[in-house]
Protein backbone atom coordinates (compact mmCIF):
# COMPACT_ATOMS: atom_id res chain seq x y z
CA UNK A 1 0.00 0.00 0.00
CA UNK A 2 1.30 3.35 -0.74
CA UNK A 3 2.06 5.69 1.74
CA UNK A 4 0.18 9.19 1.64
CA UNK A 5 0.93 12.04 3.86
CA UNK A 6 -1.76 12.22 6.34
CA UNK A 7 -3.04 15.76 6.85
CA UNK A 8 -6.27 16.07 7.20
CA UNK A 9 -8.05 19.31 8.02
CA UNK A 10 -9.24 19.94 11.22
CA UNK A 11 -10.83 23.08 11.64
CA UNK A 12 -9.65 25.25 14.49
CA UNK A 13 -7.20 22.56 15.50
CA UNK A 14 -4.09 23.93 14.40
CA UNK A 15 -2.77 26.89 12.31
CA UNK A 16 -2.05 25.67 9.56
CA UNK A 17 -1.66 27.96 6.95
CA UNK A 18 -4.93 27.36 3.91
CA UNK A 19 -4.01 25.66 0.56
CA UNK A 20 -5.70 28.29 -1.26
CA UNK A 21 -6.66 31.75 -0.66
CA UNK A 22 -7.75 33.79 -2.67
CA UNK A 23 -9.12 37.32 -1.88
CA UNK A 24 -10.47 39.95 -4.78
CA UNK A 25 -8.89 37.98 -7.46
CA UNK A 26 -9.68 39.07 -11.06
CA UNK A 27 -8.48 37.96 -14.43
CA UNK A 28 -9.19 39.73 -17.89
CA UNK A 29 -8.15 37.62 -21.41
CA UNK A 30 -8.91 39.49 -24.23
CA UNK A 31 -10.20 42.57 -22.77
CA UNK A 32 -12.67 40.22 -21.00
CA UNK A 33 -12.94 40.03 -16.86
CA UNK A 34 -12.87 35.77 -16.95
CA UNK A 35 -12.61 35.67 -12.94
CA UNK A 36 -14.56 38.29 -11.39
CA UNK A 37 -13.38 39.57 -7.69
CA UNK A 38 -13.23 35.94 -6.15
CA UNK A 39 -12.44 35.14 -2.97
CA UNK A 40 -12.04 32.20 -1.33
CA UNK A 41 -10.62 29.38 0.63
CA UNK A 42 -9.81 25.85 0.82
CA UNK A 43 -8.08 23.73 3.83
CA UNK A 44 -5.33 21.49 3.57
CA UNK A 45 -6.87 18.23 3.26
CA UNK A 46 -10.56 19.91 2.17
CA UNK A 47 -12.53 17.75 -0.63
CA UNK A 48 -14.03 20.40 -2.85
CA UNK A 49 -16.14 20.05 -5.98
CA UNK A 50 -16.10 23.11 -8.23
CA UNK A 51 -18.97 23.61 -10.22
CA UNK A 52 -20.40 25.78 -13.33
CA UNK A 53 -21.93 25.52 -16.98
CA UNK A 54 -19.52 25.67 -19.80
CA UNK A 55 -17.39 28.99 -19.92
CA UNK A 56 -18.25 30.14 -16.48
CA UNK A 57 -14.75 30.29 -15.37
CA UNK A 58 -14.13 27.07 -13.40
CA UNK A 59 -10.79 26.30 -15.68
CA UNK A 60 -9.53 30.06 -15.70
CA UNK A 61 -9.73 29.33 -11.99
CA UNK A 62 -7.60 26.60 -11.79
CA UNK A 63 -4.75 27.93 -14.12
CA UNK A 64 -5.04 30.95 -11.75
CA UNK A 65 -3.79 28.70 -8.89
CA UNK A 66 -1.07 27.49 -10.90
CA UNK A 67 -0.39 31.06 -12.21
CA UNK A 68 -0.60 30.25 -15.97
CA UNK A 69 -3.33 33.01 -15.55
CA UNK A 70 -2.48 36.31 -13.30
CA UNK A 71 -4.91 37.95 -11.65
CA UNK A 72 -4.97 42.34 -11.35
CA UNK A 73 -2.72 43.58 -9.57
CA UNK A 74 -4.49 46.96 -9.42
CA UNK A 75 -7.47 45.12 -7.41
CA UNK A 76 -7.92 46.46 -3.92
CA UNK A 77 -6.54 43.71 -1.33
CA UNK A 78 -5.38 41.30 -3.71
CA UNK A 79 -4.74 37.94 -2.17
CA UNK A 80 -3.38 34.71 -3.88
CA UNK A 81 -1.83 32.78 -1.50
CA UNK A 82 -0.86 28.99 -1.71
CA UNK A 83 0.01 27.15 1.27
CA UNK A 84 0.30 30.75 3.01
CA UNK A 85 3.11 31.86 1.08
CA UNK A 86 2.72 34.26 -2.10
CA UNK A 87 5.24 33.84 -4.28
CA UNK A 88 6.10 30.12 -5.95
CA UNK A 89 8.63 28.94 -8.18
CA UNK A 90 6.43 27.31 -11.03
CA UNK A 91 7.85 23.82 -10.75
CA UNK A 92 7.34 23.59 -7.45
CA UNK A 93 3.85 24.78 -7.55
CA UNK A 94 2.79 22.21 -10.01
CA UNK A 95 4.37 19.63 -8.03
CA UNK A 96 1.99 21.03 -4.95
CA UNK A 97 -1.07 20.70 -6.99
CA UNK A 98 -1.19 17.97 -8.95
CA UNK A 99 -3.38 18.81 -11.58
CA UNK A 100 -5.27 16.02 -14.18
CA UNK A 101 -6.99 17.94 -16.84
CA UNK A 102 -8.34 17.25 -20.49
CA UNK A 103 -5.76 19.28 -21.84
CA UNK A 104 -3.49 17.41 -20.41
CA UNK A 105 -4.57 14.45 -22.29
CA UNK A 106 -4.75 15.50 -25.29
CA UNK A 107 -1.04 16.67 -24.61
CA UNK A 108 0.00 12.86 -24.00
CA UNK A 109 -1.51 11.27 -26.40
CA UNK A 110 1.83 9.63 -27.61
CA UNK A 111 4.63 6.93 -28.46
CA UNK A 112 5.42 7.10 -24.67
CA UNK A 113 4.42 4.13 -22.06
CA UNK A 114 2.48 4.57 -18.42
CA UNK A 115 5.33 3.98 -16.33
CA UNK A 116 6.90 6.83 -18.14
CA UNK A 117 4.06 8.97 -17.55
CA UNK A 118 4.23 8.48 -13.94
CA UNK A 119 7.94 9.30 -14.00
CA UNK A 120 7.43 11.99 -16.03
CA UNK A 121 5.55 13.92 -12.88
CA UNK A 122 8.48 13.90 -10.77
CA UNK A 123 10.07 16.82 -13.72
CA UNK A 124 6.62 18.05 -14.35
CA UNK A 125 7.19 17.49 -18.23
CA UNK A 126 5.50 15.98 -21.06
CA UNK A 127 7.22 12.28 -21.31
CA UNK A 128 11.00 12.02 -20.21
CA UNK A 129 13.95 13.49 -21.91
CA UNK A 130 17.55 12.81 -22.45
CA UNK A 131 18.53 15.50 -19.65
CA UNK A 132 15.94 13.85 -16.95
CA UNK A 133 17.96 11.67 -14.21
CA UNK A 134 15.33 9.07 -13.52
CA UNK A 135 16.32 7.31 -10.45
CA UNK A 136 16.04 3.68 -8.86
CA UNK A 137 13.61 5.82 -6.32
CA UNK A 138 11.77 7.77 -8.75
CA UNK A 139 10.78 4.18 -10.70
CA UNK A 140 10.45 2.18 -7.75
CA UNK A 141 7.71 4.98 -6.42
CA UNK A 142 6.24 5.32 -9.67
CA UNK A 143 5.66 2.03 -9.48
CA UNK A 144 4.24 1.95 -5.84
CA UNK A 145 1.75 4.58 -7.29
CA UNK A 146 0.27 2.54 -9.81
CA UNK A 147 -0.22 -0.53 -7.25
CA UNK A 148 -2.16 2.34 -5.29
CA UNK A 149 -4.47 3.03 -8.45
CA UNK A 150 -4.62 -0.51 -9.37
CA UNK A 151 -3.39 0.21 -12.69
CA UNK A 152 -0.14 -2.06 -12.62
CA UNK A 153 -1.40 -4.35 -15.76
CA UNK A 154 -1.16 -0.94 -17.80
CA UNK A 155 2.45 0.11 -17.23
CA UNK A 156 4.44 -0.77 -20.32
CA UNK A 157 1.17 0.35 -22.31
CA UNK A 158 1.49 3.46 -25.11
CA UNK A 159 -0.19 6.50 -24.22
CA UNK A 160 -1.66 6.50 -27.31
CA UNK A 161 -2.77 3.25 -27.23
CA UNK A 162 -5.01 3.59 -24.05
CA UNK A 163 -8.59 4.03 -23.65
CA UNK A 164 -9.98 7.28 -22.61
CA UNK A 165 -10.47 6.29 -18.81
CA UNK A 166 -6.90 4.20 -18.74
CA UNK A 167 -5.37 7.33 -19.84
CA UNK A 168 -7.11 9.65 -17.03
CA UNK A 169 -5.79 7.02 -14.44
CA UNK A 170 -2.19 7.37 -15.90
CA UNK A 171 -2.30 10.78 -15.44
CA UNK A 172 -3.30 10.84 -12.06
CA UNK A 173 -0.84 8.35 -10.82
CA UNK A 174 1.51 11.57 -12.85
CA UNK A 175 0.16 14.00 -10.61
CA UNK A 176 0.08 11.97 -7.32
CA UNK A 177 3.83 10.58 -8.16
CA UNK A 178 5.07 13.25 -5.93
CA UNK A 179 2.89 13.14 -2.84
CA UNK A 180 1.19 16.54 -4.15
CA UNK A 181 -1.04 18.36 -0.90
CA UNK A 182 -3.94 18.31 -3.55
CA UNK A 183 -4.87 16.61 -6.64
CA UNK A 184 -6.97 18.83 -8.76
CA UNK A 185 -8.79 17.24 -11.19
CA UNK A 186 -11.00 19.41 -14.29
CA UNK A 187 -13.80 17.47 -16.24
CA UNK A 188 -12.33 14.18 -15.32
CA UNK A 189 -15.34 12.00 -16.08
CA UNK A 190 -15.55 13.32 -19.77
CA UNK A 191 -16.03 11.33 -22.34
CA UNK A 192 -15.77 7.82 -19.86
CA UNK A 193 -18.51 4.94 -19.78
CA UNK A 194 -20.37 3.89 -16.73
CA UNK A 195 -17.54 1.18 -15.85
CA UNK A 196 -15.18 3.67 -16.26
CA UNK A 197 -16.36 5.98 -14.29
CA UNK A 198 -16.90 3.98 -11.66
CA UNK A 199 -13.39 2.52 -11.64
CA UNK A 200 -12.10 6.29 -11.73
CA UNK A 201 -14.48 7.53 -8.98
CA UNK A 202 -12.48 4.50 -6.74
CA UNK A 203 -9.57 5.39 -7.39
CA UNK A 204 -10.64 9.49 -6.57
CA UNK A 205 -12.35 8.24 -3.35
CA UNK A 206 -8.79 5.86 -1.96
CA UNK A 207 -7.15 9.09 -2.51
CA UNK A 208 -9.21 11.70 -0.89
CA UNK A 209 -9.48 8.84 1.61
CA UNK A 210 -5.54 9.09 2.34
CA UNK A 211 -5.99 12.61 3.56
CA UNK A 212 -4.80 14.63 0.53
CA UNK A 213 -7.49 17.46 -0.75
CA UNK A 214 -9.52 16.38 -3.68
CA UNK A 215 -10.56 19.41 -5.86
CA UNK A 216 -13.01 18.48 -8.37
CA UNK A 217 -14.06 20.75 -11.28
CA UNK A 218 -16.60 20.03 -13.42
CA UNK A 219 -20.25 20.37 -14.55
CA UNK A 220 -21.90 17.24 -13.84
CA UNK A 221 -23.14 16.54 -10.58
CA UNK A 222 -22.42 12.89 -10.30
CA UNK A 223 -19.11 13.37 -10.62
CA UNK A 224 -18.90 14.06 -6.81
CA UNK A 225 -17.95 11.55 -4.96
CA UNK A 226 -19.05 11.41 -0.80
CA UNK A 227 -16.12 12.32 0.89
CA UNK A 228 -16.97 16.09 -0.84
CA UNK A 229 -18.90 17.87 1.58
CA UNK A 230 -18.12 21.71 0.29
CA UNK A 231 -19.34 22.73 -3.36
CA UNK A 232 -18.89 26.19 -4.76
CA UNK A 233 -20.86 27.37 -7.96
CA UNK A 234 -19.50 29.51 -10.33
CA UNK A 235 -21.31 31.38 -12.78
CA UNK A 236 -20.05 34.32 -15.03
CA UNK A 237 -16.70 34.44 -13.69
CA UNK A 238 -18.53 34.92 -10.17
CA UNK A 239 -18.62 32.49 -7.02
CA UNK A 240 -22.44 32.34 -7.83
CA UNK A 241 -22.61 29.65 -4.21
CA UNK A 242 -20.32 28.50 -1.68
CA UNK A 243 -21.17 26.22 1.24
CA UNK A 244 -21.96 22.51 2.67
CA UNK A 245 -22.98 20.40 -0.04
CA UNK A 246 -26.10 19.73 1.31
CA UNK A 247 -26.75 22.95 1.56
CA UNK A 248 -25.71 24.27 -1.98
CA UNK A 249 -27.03 21.25 -4.56
CA UNK A 250 -30.60 22.32 -4.33
CA UNK A 251 -33.22 22.81 -7.29
CA UNK A 252 -33.05 26.64 -6.90
CA UNK A 253 -29.33 26.80 -6.90
CA UNK A 254 -28.57 24.51 -9.46
CA UNK A 255 -31.55 26.61 -12.21
CA UNK A 256 -30.33 29.53 -10.99
CA UNK A 257 -27.01 28.20 -12.00
CA UNK A 258 -27.90 26.63 -15.46
CA UNK A 259 -30.68 29.28 -16.37
CA UNK A 260 -33.06 26.38 -16.84
CA UNK A 261 -35.16 24.40 -14.49
CA UNK A 262 -33.20 21.73 -12.80
CA UNK A 263 -34.14 18.89 -10.78
CA UNK A 264 -31.42 17.52 -8.35
CA UNK A 265 -31.39 13.96 -6.76
CA UNK A 266 -29.80 12.30 -4.12
CA UNK A 267 -28.72 8.65 -4.09
CA UNK A 268 -26.22 6.59 -2.27
CA UNK A 269 -24.67 9.87 -1.63
CA UNK A 270 -24.56 10.77 -5.35
CA UNK A 271 -26.05 13.77 -7.18
CA UNK A 272 -27.57 14.15 -10.02
CA UNK A 273 -29.42 16.92 -12.16
CA UNK A 274 -31.92 16.00 -13.94
CA UNK A 275 -33.46 18.55 -16.47
N1 LIG B 1 -6.71 32.57 -22.71
C1 LIG B 1 -7.94 33.06 -22.90
N2 LIG B 1 -8.16 34.07 -23.76
C2 LIG B 1 -9.40 34.56 -23.95
N3 LIG B 1 -10.51 34.13 -23.31
C3 LIG B 1 -10.34 33.12 -22.45
C4 LIG B 1 -9.05 32.53 -22.19
N4 LIG B 1 -9.21 31.56 -21.27
C5 LIG B 1 -10.52 31.52 -20.98
N5 LIG B 1 -11.19 32.47 -21.69
C6 LIG B 1 -12.63 32.72 -21.64
O1 LIG B 1 -13.00 32.76 -20.29
C7 LIG B 1 -14.28 32.17 -20.09
C8 LIG B 1 -14.16 31.05 -19.06
O2 LIG B 1 -13.42 29.99 -19.65
P1 LIG B 1 -13.07 28.67 -18.83
O3 LIG B 1 -12.32 27.78 -19.73
O4 LIG B 1 -12.45 29.05 -17.54
O5 LIG B 1 -14.54 28.10 -18.56
P2 LIG B 1 -14.98 26.71 -17.96
O6 LIG B 1 -15.98 27.01 -16.90
O7 LIG B 1 -13.80 25.90 -17.58
O8 LIG B 1 -15.70 26.09 -19.21
P3 LIG B 1 -15.89 24.57 -19.72
O9 LIG B 1 -16.83 23.90 -18.77
O10 LIG B 1 -16.50 24.74 -21.06
O11 LIG B 1 -14.53 23.95 -19.78
C9 LIG B 1 -14.74 31.69 -21.46
O12 LIG B 1 -15.58 32.69 -22.00
C10 LIG B 1 -13.45 31.59 -22.25
O13 LIG B 1 -13.66 31.80 -23.62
Amino acid sequence: MIKMTQNRYCPGKDNSPSLLELKNVTVVRCGKKILDSISLSIEQGEHVAIIGPNGSGKSSLIKTFTKEYHPLASADGLVLNILGKTSWNVFELRKLLGIVSGDLQQTYCRQVNVLDVVISGFFSSIGIYYNHKVTPEMEARARKVLEFLEITHLADRLMCELSTGEARRALIGRALVHDPQALVLDEHTNSLDLKAIYSFRESVRKIAGSGKSVILVTHALEDIIPEINRVILIKEGKIFRDGKKEEILTDANLSELFSLPVEVQEKKGYYQALI
